[in-house]
């Protein structure tokens, strides 16, 4: 059984201010059982938000980090300074980072790595764009992302991956892919896997449909089969609307 998880991508929102009006109000919600839940927030808020998030079941999540412990690499973040604040997943080769960060395969397979090293949970996002996807390549791009993300994991790395599929073209549009076309690309991510990791590993990986999921349609994605949680940009940024999507996704 693999537990769901509902991880928020709050992008470059929110300030520290409004990081703790988050916590804030969603220590006035009842508490959800049985679905991990995650808050990626910018860097600047992580610290705050630690303290802030204490006594909820939210664990905190970076949305991006450098894959060396130190070094002169100007603005950069390292592992170790996300694991002394208590920070326990971060996200990886989000689409907006490869489009307009220059992050590649190979940069998101040696920060995926870096990530477990350190002991931190890596979200590595695939997804295909829209011509991808209307030239009938998607299989090819997703499998191609994961397998070059997921070089030189361990099976037992493996169980502390969580895979984002995000197709580009549904991200911050509205156009939400259908839960079956979803779910049938995360059926051949976990194929993809199963090549390499076996397929008992590939079984117990964590694999979230990213892509314009909210409060309303998040149920229609849990109920498949392949899809085990989401990743949220916009509708995770009020703590009613996260809330409502954790409560959706169990
Ligand atoms: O990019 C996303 C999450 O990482 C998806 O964003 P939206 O939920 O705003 O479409």
């Amino acid at each position: 059984m693999r537990t769901p998880i509902v991880a928020g991508n709050w992008k470059m929102f929110k300030t520290i201010a409004d990081a703790k009006q988050f916590a804030d109000a969603v220590k006035e919600q009842k508490k959800v059982a049985g679905v991990e839940q995650v808050i990626c927030a910018p860097f600047t808020a992580l610290s705050a938000l630690a303290e802030a998030l204490q006594g909820t079941e939210i664990a905190l999540g970076a949305q991006n980090m450098h894959f060396e412990e130190q070094g002169a690499f100007t603005g950069e973040i390292s592992p170790l300074m996300l694991k002394e604040i208590g920070v326990r997943y971060v996200i990886i080769g989000h689409s907006e980072r490869r489009q307009y960060f220059n992050e590649t395969d190979e940069s998101v397979n040696k920060k995926t790595k870096a990530a477990l090293q350190h002991g931190l949970k890596p979200i590595v996002c695939v997804g295909e764009s829209l011509e991808e996807r209307e030239a009938g390549k998607t299989a090819e791009v997703v499998g191609t992302q994961t397998k070059a993300a997921l070089s030189g994991v361990s099976v037992e790395q493996l169980a502390d991956v969580v895979i984002a599929y995000e197709p580009i073209w549904a991200i911050g549009t509205g156009k939400s892919s259908t839960s079956a076309d979803a779910n049938e690309t995360i059926a051949i991510i976990r194929s993809v896997i199963a090549e390499d990791f076996g397929q008992e590993a590939a079984a117990a990986v964590r694999i979230q449909y990213g892509g314009s999921v909210k409060p309303e349609n998040i149920a229609s994605y849990m109920a498949e089969s392949e899809i085990d949680g989401a990743l949220v940009g916009g509708a995770s940024l009020t703590a009613d609307s996260f809330i409502q999507l954790v409560q959706g996704a169990r």
